[in-house]
This record gives structure tokens, C-alpha cells and sequence, in this order.
């Protein structure tokens, strides 16, 4: 890092230590150079060197984590070296297998009987009644294209006026989605994009939602919201929630009118779609800040169904991660800050969009770079032991001093000691499944 980046750095965040290298005792590699993660590494007086040099904290992208953890690789890693991915994210990071290991998880909790799995009849907009879980429906009803395309028909028909959302599986940034209110455009698209719903000859899976039309408004603007949940282990689960979340703004008024179907600037809440927009507002980039939101609610729907909400959501990431933790390679040396999309209905309800396992550490405005800067620093202080040296046969406990601006989630550690949940909602009989 040269001088002049060094005194940028130190006159945002405040002192950055002037002789690194000698009192260094992490070494660090990384694959993103990007400023909210090298300052606070600097800071820190960490060392930066290469993959194939002696690292304890590697900042690595999802295909370098992949990589160093596959067999041919032949890496074995040492006590006191620490990763930010876990090598299966993708099982809830993808958007088909995020829905497989929900709707898994959900059948499991049924066999067993569990009141969590409980169900109730709903009336479908089109007057059909259908059997839906009372506690775990928080993921749009889904189908993986071209798979599940007769499950998918046999929904839509019971109710045709609803629409649709389809998403390729494995692309980002709003590429390649579309929405449908018909059958036939879906059969139209199928067609010109060569048979892709024949599973031979398809070279992509998508996954097609029903869409969330009655989203929560403000200023008649849907939005999402972003929040940031680190993970330190799978088994037992811990995880944290981070409370400096946002919310991201569409541009362009909400309409649900056909003609506006496929204007990307009023669905899609994607920052890297409606940047390009007009009417994008680079002071505030669209985005206000969960707490914000919070004021907002408890001022115009009152306290407790702001506070329902917000358990609500821990309750639904809290379920997302059992879901896929007895999948989840639980290695030691991992742990991983996932950054979960969030939609609320008008009804105040949340529903769970994606979880992304590489959220984005640009900052478009002076908040979210202070902001991303907090959740870089906050999360080395959780995943490092008390000294500051990675050491994976540390208990994983950090002090409440630690935390910073993240919130205990769950610890299913301490769970078994005390039999609550931390989310608000006990369920007794429910134990630890894992
Ligand atoms: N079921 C749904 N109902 C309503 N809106 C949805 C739904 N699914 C997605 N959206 C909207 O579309 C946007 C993009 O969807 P999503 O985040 O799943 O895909 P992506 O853009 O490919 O992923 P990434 O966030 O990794 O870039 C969301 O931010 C949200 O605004």
C-alpha cells in the first residue's frame, strides 16, 4: 500500500498503525483489493502475503475458497489458519438449492411430528384452498425449471392470475430475470431459448417464484432489504446478525399493470440494475438504513407489529441456516458472512429472496463505506479469538465486547443449556437437530 492510500485511510477511520511489519503477527492473503477490507487489514498491522506463502487469514473469493479445499488441491490447512467461505456455500447460496434444502428440512421437521412444521389451510387468490406451513412459509412457492415443470403447471393453474418470477440459477445482479403472468409467455420463452425446459438439452437450470405483488411500499417504491448474517460454525450453528442492514429502493414508482411488466426499474430492487436507471440518486444511492425503516414502521403501523416483523425475519434466517446445515461442510478453519435479501409484503410479512455468500463490499455512498467498513472490522473481532490470532481450536465465543454491531442470532451451544430460542419463539420439545 503506498503512502499516499496510508494517510487516505488513516484520515477516514482514524489511526492506522505506522510500523506494521514489526509488531505483525497475522499474515493475510486476499484475492479483492478492496479499500473496506485493506484498511481495516492495515489497521490492524496485518502483513500482507501470497497463496503460497505461510497466511493465517485468507479474504478469498468463492472459487479460490473451492479450490484450496478440493481434493486435487492437496492443501491441508494448520490450527491457526482461518477462510471466509465454507467450500459447500453454494447450498444456500444457489438459488435452486437454497429451495431443495428448504423444502428438505421442512419434510424432515413433519416426519418428526414437530410443531414447527405445522400447517393451515389458505385461501389462493383465484379462491382455491391449499395446505401451507403455519411457521416456515417464508421462501416464495418455487419450482427448479426444467425439473419440477409439470409441478410448476399443476400451481399455476390453481391460480392463473398470479405471476411469476424466473431467475437463472447461477447469475447475479438481476441478469437474465424475467416475470410472467402467462403460461404461454413461459412456453414462447422456452421455445426461442431452444427447448431449454428439455433436460437434455438445457444448458441452465432456472428457478421460477411466485411473485411477491403486494410488496410494502414507501414513497409507492418497493424495495428489499439487505442484511448481513455471519456464520462461525454449522455444527452446532452459531450465527450473527448484523445491525447495520439497509434497504434498496427501486427507482421508478410501483405498477403492477401488464404494460409495466417488464420494466426492470419498478420489480427489481437490484442496485446493480437501478444505478443505471435515470432517476438513480447517487447521495443516497436508493438505499436507507434498517433502523431507518424500523422508525418508519413503529411511527405508521405502531411497536408491535414492527417488533413481530423484525422476529420474524431472525426467525426465518435462523430456519434458512438449519436448513442447510447438516449439509454444510462444517470445516473449522470457515466461516462466512452471508448477505440475505429480504422482501416485506404489505402485510408486514417477510419473505426470504436470496442469500448471497460474496455480498458486495463496493460502496456506493460515504454511509455504506463506513458502513462495510464496521461489518469487515466487527466481523474479524467475532471470528478471532480474544488475542487476535486465528486459532480454530478456540471455542468460538467471543466476549460481548466482540460484537461490535452484531447480535447474537442463535448458539445452538448455549441452546442446549438453556432451552430458549433466540429468536423470540419457543417451540418446547423442539431440540437441536443436528
Ligand atoms: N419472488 C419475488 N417476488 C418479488 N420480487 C422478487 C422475487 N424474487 C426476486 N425479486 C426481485 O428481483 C430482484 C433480483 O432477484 P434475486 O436477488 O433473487 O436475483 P439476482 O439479482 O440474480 O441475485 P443477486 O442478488 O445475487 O445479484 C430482487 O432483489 C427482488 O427485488
Amino acid at each position: 500500500m503506498n503512502a499516499d492510500t496510508k494517510k487516505l485511510i488513516s484520515n477516514q477511520y482514524g489511526r492506522v498503525n505506522a510500523a506494521p511489519i514489526e509488531r505483525c503477527r497475522v499474515n493475510f492473503c486476499t484475492d479483492m483489493e478492496k479499500s473496506v477490507l485493506m484498511s481495516n487489514f492495515e489497521r490492524r498491522g496485518w502483513n500482507q502475503v501470497g497463496q503460497d506463502e505461510e497466511w493465517n487469514f485468507y479474504w478469498a473469493s468463492t472459487q479460490t475458497c473451492r479450490n484450496l479445499f478440493s481434493v486435487e488441491s492437496g492443501y491441508r490447512m494448520n490450527d491457526n489458519q482461518m477462510i471466509n467461505h465454507f467450500p459447500n456455500h453454494y447450498e444456500l447460496s444457489r438459488k435452486d438449492l437454497l429451495v431443495k434444502n428448504i423444502k428438505r428440512y421442512r419434510k424432515e421437521l413433519e416426519r418428526e411430528s414437530s410443531p414447527i412444521a405445522e400447517k393451515a389451510e389458505v385461501i389462493l387468490p383465484g379462491g382455491q384452498v391449499a395446505n401451507r406451513y403455519v411457521h416456515l412459509d417464508f421462501i416464495p412457492v418455487t419450482f427448479v425449471l426444467p425439473a419440477d415443470y409439470n409441478m410448476f403447471v399443476e400451481e399455476y393453474r390453481k391460480s392463473p392470475q398470479s405471476t411469476w418470477i424466473m431467475k437463472p440459477c447461477g447469475k447475479s445482479q438481476g441478469t437474465g430475470i424475467f416475470l410472467i403472468n402467462k403460461l404461454s409467455k413461459l412456453k414462447k420463452w422456452s421455445r426461442e431459448a431452444k427447448a431449454p425446459f428439455h433436460p437434455q438439452l438445457s444448458k441452465e437450470s432456472y428457478v421460477i417464484s411466485r411473485y411477491i405483488d403486494n410488496p410494502l411500499l414507501i414513497g409507492g417504491k418497493k424495495f428489499d432489504l439487505r442484511l448481513y448474517v455471519l456464520v462461525t460454525s454449522f455444527r452446532p450453528l452459531k450465527a450473527y446478525l448484523f445491525q447495520l442492514g439497509f434497504c434498496r429502493f427501486c427507482t421508478v414508482k410501483y405498477d403492477t399493470s401488464v404494460t409495466e411488466l417488464d420494466n426492470m426499474y419498478v420489480h427489481l430492487t437490484n442496485v446493480s440494475v437501478q444505478k443505471h436507471g435515470g432517476d438513480y440518486n447517487n447521495i443516497h444511492g436508493g438505499k436507507m438504513s434498517v433502523e431507518n425503516l424500523r422508525l418508519f414502521l413503529e411511527g405508521t403501523r405502531g411497536r408491535a407489529v414492527t417488533e413481530k416483523l423484525f422476529s420474524a425475519m431472525q426467525w426465518l434466517i435462523v430456519h434458512s441456516l438449519k436448513a442447510v446445515s447438516s449439509v454444510m461442510a462444517n470445516d473449522r478453519h470457515c466461516f462466512e458472512c452471508y448477505g440475505y435479501d429480504i422482501i416485506i409484503d404489505d402485510q408486514l410479512k417477510p419473505w426470504l429472496v436470496e442469500v448471497n455468500a460474496s455480498p458486495s463490499l463496493t460502496s456506493t455512498t460515504v454511509n455504506d463505506r463506513i458502513m462495510k467498513y464496521k461489518l469487515i472490522d466487527n466481523m474479524i473481532s467475532v471470528v478471532l479469538p480474544p488475542d487476535g490470532i486465528p486459532d480454530v481450536r478456540w471455542n468460538k465465543t467471543p466476549s460481548p465486547e466482540a460484537l461490535g454491531n452484531f447480535d447474537l442470532l442463535i448458539d445452538e451451544e448455549l441452546l442446549e443449556k438453556e432451552d430458549v430460542t433466540c429468536t423470540g419463539r419457543t417451540f418446547k420439545g423442539h431440540k437441536s437437530r443436528n
